[in-house]
């Protein structure tokens, strides 16, 4: 039995759009299509019915499944198929197909089917839109990122994954908070980073523009642009560029411009004929032209003198290293020219031909200036000027390479200013300074131009004398002495200075500098030692001398420890009534082998070698011991003691007194100190301070020598001195000598209107006694009365004297 459909049905499927067929399951023929079917297959729909349904089936697997309709009519089916048009064409379509129940025993299957040839073009469409848009995407060298509105990732590609090195195991979790946490864990601000994706959030239709400073150094630049459908914004796509190299290099340039603008040196750039085309500030100073008037110049119009072959030289220099370098000379607008260092570099093109060179210009005036200031100072004497040792040398090496046998020798003078000292420390280094350049010219004068005049250090000066014998260089000497006679006047102080000289000579005295000039010395402190102010030949024994100085020196380091020094006391007496005030402690010395050595030997020895201050100290100790001892024999004296400059320098000297005096148990009052005026003057604020806690203690102080010092009466006037000491050499000439009466007389009134006890050394006679007493000078001291005496002969000496009263101050 077939199945026949009712042709009712037909008015019933033919308006619909969708084409549909019944099937007979067992004859799998059609048994019924509407219209749309014979549009669908491009057939009369009276062809239709009753073909054979397999006749349309497209591929083998529709011919299977139309061979085996079973399960279809069991379950039904919609499937995506194709039917073979009666043009022979494939049409995809979307079929289903239900199972019908017509009547029991009659299988029947109702197939619909719609065109899907357009759906199926449209989604190819999309499919290689999408493959494009994803080829695309891939291809742009910035990294790309789309976002919905609510963070979903929606695409990215590639190049984002390699900016931002985006973990493979991250990409496959398509995880995108997780990314989205990756990326905000790379940039270096976090925070920021979160800032800008919020503002983002509040402005969706902005775009946008940062740049993002990731992990490890790496810059990268974030665009984002709002993404919109229909006028509305869905999201936003992100492009992120690496602009590593590109900041660094702009970050260069920038440093580069910043270092041509304050650049110290000079800077000038050049195109290929070396016509200048940039130059920076430092090129205009240096030049003293402005920019204006330099571009377009020619670099070689700058630089003169040169050489004829300079440019030659330039193409050398450049062939082979790229660079010229040398020293040149700077014309300049309206100063003289400069000396110059220019470095000038090739910069080159592709091809290796010369494009553009760059100049490096140092300017050398101060470095010229320095090397020659350098030259100087290794030459000469910073503060005369004069030639020092190395010039010397230099000198008198030349002068011993010409050196000839029977040809003439030169003379060596050594000079030393007498008592240099004591204007230093009086009137101070920078007047000290002022007198020594002018004893250098004084000096100068006297001499030849072919002969030196050298300034070794301190007052030392020494004189090589070309072409000297005996006769010249004596002669020479005593232009000196007699140039140095003439008085010097200094802001309005009067001088005079002498000089010691000794001479060597060439050769017989010696046949090297240092030779010469220790023997010119040797004679010079022969010459000291006589008095000083004149000048001295050297003499082989003198040297003798030297060694003898030099066992004195270690004899009076033995002698304290083999008992060979005691201390001596010499009484001061009151002038008008012949009553003991004081007695001068007075070292002395006798030496098994020598015998007595007088202490003005021996203790400038010991003040140069700084063993005065053993001494000193022994002296002190002694002589406090022994004034301890009087007063215990009732006889309260003041005992004076000398102390040497080096003495009162030591920072423990104020202490060291107060406990000599403790342990002696002696009353300060009973201890007086002598000092000279030059030794108040050096340091002299310090030497104020320890004076002043000297006489807190209640020690009274002296000045010794009064009169052939420069103490300056202000400063004096200050200190806390209670005794003026007259100087022996004044008293010498008392009663006949007027000039010595008026300075007796005028120290006599100074010390009544300060105050101060007056003593007159070395009182040898009745007569100056008397001088002194109508001068009214209250003490003296001196052999009229006695010489110092041992301690015991003093103290001997003293039991038949009236009992001391204490000086007044
Ligand atoms: N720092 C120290 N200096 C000391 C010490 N002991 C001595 N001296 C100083 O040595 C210089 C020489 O001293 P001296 O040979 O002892 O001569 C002194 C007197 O003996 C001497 N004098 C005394 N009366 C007369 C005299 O009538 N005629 C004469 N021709 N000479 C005499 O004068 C010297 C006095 O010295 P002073 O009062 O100090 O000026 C000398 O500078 C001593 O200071 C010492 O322990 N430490």
């Amino acid at each position: 039995m077939h199945l026949a459909i009712d042709p009712a049905w037909y008015g019933a499927f033919d308006d619909l759009q969708e084409a549909v067929w019944v099937v007979d399951a067992d004859a799998r023929s059609i048994v019924f299509a509407n219209l749309a079917a014979g549009r669908l297959l491009g057939l009369p729909r009276e062809q239709l019915l009753g073909a054979a349904v397999e006749r349309f089936a497209a591929t083998p697997q529709d011919q299977a499944f139309w061979a085996d309709t079973r399960l279809v009519v069991a379950d039904g089916i919609e499937s995506l198929s194709a039917v073979l048009r009666a043009d022979g064409e494939l049409l995809p379509v979307m079929r289903r197909v239900t199972p019908l129940a017509m009547a029991p025993g009659l299988g029947a299957m109702l197939v619909t089917m719609v065109d899907c040839s357009e759906h199926q073009r449209a989604e190819h469409e999309l499919e290689r839109l999408l493959s494009e848009l994803r080829a695309t995407l891939d291809s742009v060298a910035d990294g790309i990122l789309v976002c919905g509105l609510d963070g979903r990732i929606r695409a990215f590609n590639q190049r984002l994954v390699r900016i931002w090195n985006i973990p493979q195991s991250l990409l496959l979790k398509r995880d995108d908070a997780s990314l989205h946490a990756f990326l905000a864990g790379r940039v270096q601000d976090s925070v920021a980073y979160h800032a800008q994706l919020a503002q983002m959030q509040e402005d969706p239709r902005a775009p946008t523009r940062d740049v993002l400073q990731l992990q490890g150094g790496q810059i990268v630049e974030r665009r984002s642009v709002p993404q919109l459908s229909h006028g509305s914004v869905t999201g936003r796509v992100f492009s992120f560029r690496d602009i590593t190299e590109e900041a660094q290099s702009e970050t260069a340039l920038r440093m580069a411009a910043v270092a041509f603008e304050a650049s110290p040196y000079a800077i000038f750039f050049t195109d290929a004929r070396r016509m200048l085309t940039q130059v920076n500030p430092m090129f205009e100073r240096l030049t003293g032209l402005p920019m204006a008037q330099l571009l377009g110049r020619c670099v070689e119009s700058l630089f003169s003198p040169l050489g004829s072959d300079w440019t030659e030289q330039i193409e050398l220099a450049w062939q082979s290293t790229g660079v010229w370098n040398g020293e040149l000379s700077l014309t300049r607008d309206s100063e003289a020219p400069c000396a110059v260092q220019l470095a000038w570099v090739v910069l080159r093109g592709a091809d290796g031909t010369p494009e553009q060179s760059i100049g490096f210009v140092r300017d050398l005036t101060q470095q010229h200036a320095a090397r020659k200031r350098i030259d100087e100072l290794a030459y000469h004497d910073v503060l005369t000027g004069l030639p020092n040792r190395l010039q010397l040398s230099q000198r008198v090496e030349s002068a011993l390479r010409a050196a000839r046998p029977g040809s003439a020798g030169f003379a060596i003078l050594e000079l030393d200013l007498d008592r240099f000292k004591v204007i230093n420390d009086s009137l101070g280094h920078a007047f000290g300074d002022r007198v020594l350049r002018l004893v250098a010219a004084r000096l100068q004068i006297c001499l030849r131009q072919i002969d030196m005049l050298c300034r070794l250090g301190g007052d030392e000066f020494v004189v090589y004398l070309h072409a000297s014998d005996r006769a010249t260089a004596e002669h020479v000497a005593r232009r000196m002495l007699q140039e140095m006679q003439q008085p010097f006047a200094l802001d309005g102080i009067s001088f005079s200075i002498q000089v010691s000289m000794g001479i060597s000579l060439f050769p017989q005295d010696g046949r090297l500098l240092d030779e010469l000039i220790k023997h010119a010395d040797t004679a010079m402190y022969r010459v000291k030692e006589r008095g000083r102010g004149n000048f001295g030949f050297y003499q082989p024994e003198m040297n003798a001398n030297l060694l003898a100085r030099m066992q004195l020196e270690h004899a009076m380091r033995q002698a304290l420890g083999r008992n060979d020094m005691q201390v001596h006391f010499q009484p001061q007496i009151d002038t008008a009534s012949g009553a003991i005030v004081a007695a001068e402690a007075l070292l002395r010395w006798t030496d098994d082998e020598l015998g007595p050595i007088s202490p003005a030997t021996f203790i400038p020895i010991a003040e140069d070698t700084g063993y005065i201050i053993t001494l000193g100290a022994w002296v002190l100790e002694q002589s406090v011991k022994e004034a301890a001892r009087w007063m215990r024999g009732g006889h309260s004296l003041v005992v004076s003691v000398n102390v040497s400059a080096l003495e009162l320098r030591q920072p423990d000297f104020v202490e060291r007194i107060a406990r000599v005096l403790q342990e002696a148990q002696l009353p300060a009052q009973l201890l007086e100190l002598e000092l000279t005026e030059s030794m108040l003057l050096q340091d002299a604020e310090e030497a104020a301070q320890r004076l002043q806690a000297l006489a807190e203690l209640g020690i009274a102080l002296a000045i010794d020598d009064f009169g052939t010092g420069y103490s300056s009466l202000a400063y004096l006037k200050n200190l806390p001195i209670h005794k003026l000491k007259i100087d022996q050499s004044f008293v010498r000439g008392l009663p006949d000598d007027e000039g010595d009466r008026a300075i007796v007389s005028a120290i006599i009134h100074l010390g009544q209107a300060l105050k101060l006890n007056v003593v007159a050394e070395g009182v040898e006679t009745e007569a100056q006694r008397a001088s002194l007493q109508t001068l009214q000078c209250s003490h003296y001291q001196g052999y009229l009365c006695s010489a110092a005496m041992a301690p015991a002969d003093f103290a001997h000496w003293l039991s038949g004297q009236r009992p001391a009263v204490l000086e007044a101050d």
